[in-house]
């Protein structure tokens, strides 16, 4: 199999996750980091995010690993133009835009964008489809939490003033014992969820930071969100582990019989989980590539073989 030369653009929590993924995987190799800033903690070659497309005869593969906040809108297409991309973009209200901006550039430079990889949007997105495919009237709920959103962080941590900043997501579990018993119709994700956001900054800063973050389109305004204000000690002790997971329940009749499908995460770590789909994805881009596609790709468009480092013969044996 061809062995995939991959580098990584941002290094935050999902970079340093996949930068660990790629060296685990036995058809990539990782070429080097591009950060916007120079000492980084790692032992893989840095360069600057600004010389990115001087590298791209080097490089089959490049994960996106920057925020989607603010990052990835303002960055991706351009890194589209060069490279085979692959991003977790998760604000789920714009896909559409970032697919039409990626699609244009990657068919531009004769590349594959693979977008919004991880779990949600990821293998979320795969089983409400899968599930919802399946029954005339699917009634279908997403949960997700208790759980550190890294994309909520991220944004937390974009409003001037933040110095350090998490969010968790809480559902409300009797949301999902009623969804679960097909009772979910009225349950939707804003009502189901709250938003608890730990900020560390200074005090005559709180005030505007509060307002930023509960008024945050797409991200906070929807949902029943809280600030609350820590000292940095406080932080450090309380607020370093990211574990999430979540549900998809779908459910409906099937010409007089029920039957219902629940898709479970449970996750020790956020960021590596997300980087593993990521990095899966990655290996479906490049043989896309390799078969001269072009444009953007979503998860719901790959087959699922591209993601296996396993022969497809191999894999009909083994797993269907
Ligand atoms: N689809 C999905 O299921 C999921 C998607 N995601 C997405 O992944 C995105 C990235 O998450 P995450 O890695 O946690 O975000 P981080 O805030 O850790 O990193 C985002 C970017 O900020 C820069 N950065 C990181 N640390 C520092 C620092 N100490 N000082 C200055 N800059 C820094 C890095 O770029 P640089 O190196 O250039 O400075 C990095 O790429 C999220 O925004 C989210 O949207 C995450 C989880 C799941
Ligand atoms: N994209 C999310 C992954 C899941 C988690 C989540 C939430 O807690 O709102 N939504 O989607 C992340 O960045 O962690």
């Amino acid at each position: 199999p061809m062995i995939i030369r991959a580098a990584i653009v941002g290094y935050g929590n999902l970079g340093k996750s996949v930068e660990k993924l790629i060296r685990a995987q036995p058809d990539m190799d990782l070429v080097g980091i591009f950060s916007r800033r120079s000492e980084l903690d790692t032992d893989t070659p840095v360069f600057p995010s600004a010389a990115a497309a001087d590298h791209a005869q080097d490089i089959d593969v490049l994960f996106l690993c920057l925020g989607s906040a603010t990052d990835i809108p303002e960055q991706a297409a351009g890194y589209a133009r060069h490279f085979t991309t692959v991003d977790t973009y998760d604000n789920h209200q714009l896909i559409p835009d970032h697919y039409a901006r990626m699609d244009a550039a990657a068919r531009e430079g004769r590349h594959v964008a693979m977008i919004s990889t991880g779990w949600d949007p990821g293998l979320f997105s795969l089983n409400r489809t899968l599930a919802a495919a399946l029954f005339p009237d699917a009634q279908q709920n997403t949960f997700w939490g208790k759980g550190l959103s890294q994309g909520h962080s991220d944004a937390v941590r974009r409003v001037p003033g933040v110095r350090r900043g998490v969010q968790y997501t809480i559902p409300n579990e009797d949301a999902i014992v009623e969804a679960k018993a097909g009772r979910g119709a009225e349950i939707s994700a804003t009502s189901a969820h709250v938003r608890e956001c730990y900020v560390v900054a200074d005090e005559a800063d709180h005030a505007d930071i509060r307002e930023a973050i509960t008024t945050m389109p797409d991200y906070f305004a929807p949902y029943d969100t809280t600030v609350h204000f820590i000292s940095d000690e406080v932080f450090e002790r309380d607020h370093q582990g990211m574990p999430h997971g979540g549900h998809v329940v779908t459910s409906g009749d099937l010409g007089g019989s029920r039957s219902s499908v629940e898709f479970v995460l449970e996750l020790g770590s956020n960021p590596d989980f997300t980087a593993a789909s990521q990095v899966a994805y990655g290996r479906a881009a490049a043989r896309l590539t390799a078969e001269g596609k072009t444009g953007a790709f979503t998860v719901l468009e790959v087959a699922p073989y591209l993601l296996s480092p396993v022969a497809l013969e191999e894999l009909i044996r083994r797993d269907v």
